[in-house]
């Protein structure tokens, strides 16, 4: 018998060393030679690009280059030449291997191209073939499975129970919370106004954008309930920076389970089962109706965070930037004024502002304005897909598992596209739209486009310019010598130290008109 246990004890390590070995084998083959032979086979289709590294593949050199970037003095303030900042790495690899090459997000094979032929094609198709995946564990966790990170039947269940909240309806609501935060906002400028030298004060727009925002879409999810939401969501932007510190650091761990007020919160509303015409209304009530399939109380919870993480940041990103760009350009300050005063007014003249959307429907300057702002400062800066399975797209061969990026904010600034002034801010390039301000409607992505295409385009757009022709009407600002240019690339695109404005108030005296 100890002949048979000695036997059984050798069989043991004999299999635990072919285990082992195979082991290694496979994520040899994984790191390293599954890379040198997909390289191989881009470049016969002649698809170079950087170097893959082991196990990193060009996070090393991406991270490198970030380096020395941040080292670098600010910008000049009228510059917006801020893109090989953010993006070093894919203006070096475009000018070394030309629009479409090949990088590794770690080891996974991932194809940049500005060829908008191949950005059509993906963005554009229906079949499933071009998954969302950001590669990013944490990101997973903060929009939990919601519209942003659910491909295939999933997400077109999600779409279905969540679109509505984007409705004409909900939109007018979204106006109506906007102006009311507008408000307040408002208020505490002129009281800031008021205690200083009754004149001007100091404010950071940044905070007020985020502030705002966060009012907004707190109330959009929670309705009567967004209060006691506050304190979840602060824990919620927490997360978020750590997910983002994560995401550009690949040697952080990934952070244990995260379970937030705002997770306890959803849970207790759904448990109460209370309607109402908030998301979570609108969740609960579709769960009840025959005709809808709905979801379940974690995928309720997950749409929470999604929408959550999908629309407060982004708009504030936007609402910040236009108010930059409009005072470095004040005659657009000036124009854009002009425009709301002469546009939003009662049919008798009197009253000087009209609560409605298609007011702003009318703001034609204020639209080619924004416009610009998205172009020259894109919230988001690249997009991120996975190919499913092998295709051929615009010509080149594709393995199942490769990602491709869009670079958004670097279409966005093609001369290729836009012309020769594609650098500079012209909002008046866009006065027959986008078509007529580029050769190609995919030039213009701030929103993407395609099925998956932004569905809080309409409620960011009414938001912020419910904001700003409040503001404008109101006040007159300038930069903070205090203002540092330094866009950075952290959730959305932001001013590295906020936005610093003095405000002047206009309507001296006038308190309540607001
Ligand atoms: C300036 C503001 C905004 C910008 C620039 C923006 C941009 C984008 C972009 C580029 C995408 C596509 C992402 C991808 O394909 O990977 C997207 C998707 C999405 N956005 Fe927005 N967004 C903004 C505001 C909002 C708001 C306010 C909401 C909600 C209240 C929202 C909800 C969503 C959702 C749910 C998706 C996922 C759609 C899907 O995959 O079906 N966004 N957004």
């Amino acid at each position: 018998s100890i002949s048979m246990e000695a036997t059984m004890v050798v069989m043991v390590h004999t299999l635990a060393a072919i285990l082992t070995l195979w082991l290694i084998s496979r994520s040899l083959w994984h790191l390293v030679w599954r890379s040198y032979a997909v390289a191989g086979w881009f470049e016969r289709q002649g698809i170079r690009g950087p170097p893959y590294r082991f196990v990193l593949g060009s996070l090393w050199e991406m991270k490198q280059m970030l380096v020395v970037e941040r080292g670098k003095t600010p910008l000049d303030i009228g510059s917006h030449d801020y893109t090989s900042r953010i993006n070093p790495f894919f203006h070096k690899w475009a000018a070394d291997y030309g629009k479409t090459f090949l990088y590794w997000l770690g080891p996974t094979p991932t194809i940049y191209s500005t060829d908008l032929e191949l950005v059509k094609q993906v963005l554009e198709n229906r079949t499933e073939l071009f998954q969302n995946d950001y590669l990013n564990p944490i990101l997973e966790r903060i929009f939990g499975k919601g519209l942003v990170t659910t491909n295939g039947d999933d997400w077109k269940r999600h779409r279905r129970v969540v679109h509505p909240i984007f409705n004409h309806e909900n939109l007018k609501s979204v106006s109506a919370m906007t102006r009311e935060s507008t408000q307040k906002m408002i208020a505490q400028w002129c009281n800031l106004i008021e205690k200083g030298d009754g004149h001007q004060a100091e404010i950071d727009m940044g905070c007020y954008a985020e502030e705002l925002t966060l009012g907004v879409i707190e109330r959009v999810i929670f309705g009567a309930h967004y209060k006691e939401a506050r304190e979840g969501f602060a824990e919620g932007k927490e997360i978020q920076k750590l997910a983002v510190r994560a995401f550009a650091d690949p040697q952080i761990p990934g952070l244990r389970s995260i379970t937030s007020k705002t997770t306890r919160l959803i849970k207790e509303r759904l448990a109460s089962g209370v309607d109402g015409d908030d998301l979570i209304g609108l969740m609960l009530r579709a769960s009840k109706s025959e005709e809808v399939e709905s979801l379940s109380s974690d995928e309720m919870i997950s749409e929470c965070k999604t929408i959550f993480a999908a629309g407060q940041d982004t708009g504030a990103t936007l609402l910040t930037w236009g108010m930059f760009l409009l005072t470095i350009y004040p005659e657009w300050q000036e124009r854009l004024r002009e425009e709301v005063l002469r546009e939003c007014r009662d049919d008798d003249g009197d009253a000087p502002y009209i609560n409605s959307i298609q007011a702003l429907g009318k703001l034609k300057l204020l639209n080619m304005f924004l416009l610009e702002t998205l172009r020259l400062y894109s919230p988001l800066p690249f997009l991120l897909r996975k190919t499913a399975s092998d295709t051929t797209l615009a010509n080149i061969k594709f393995r199942k598992g490769t990602m491709i990026t869009i670079p958004v904010m670097m279409l966005h600034r093609s001369k290729e596209i836009w012309g020769l002034d594609a650098d500079e801010f012209n909002p008046m390039r866009f006065e027959k739209g986008v078509l007529g301000a580029a050769n190609n409607t995919y030039a213009m992505l701030a929103f993407s486009c395609g099925p998956r295409g932004c569905p809080g385009r309409n409620y960011t757009m009414i938001e912020v310019q419910t904001v700003m022709t409040m503001i404008l009407r109101r006040f007159s600002f300038s930069l903070s010598s205090q203002y540092v240019h330094m866009p950075r690339n952290f959730i959305s695109l932001a001013p590295r130290y906020g936005l610093p404005l003095i405000v002047r108030n206009l309507l001296d005296g006038e308190k309540s008109d607001i």
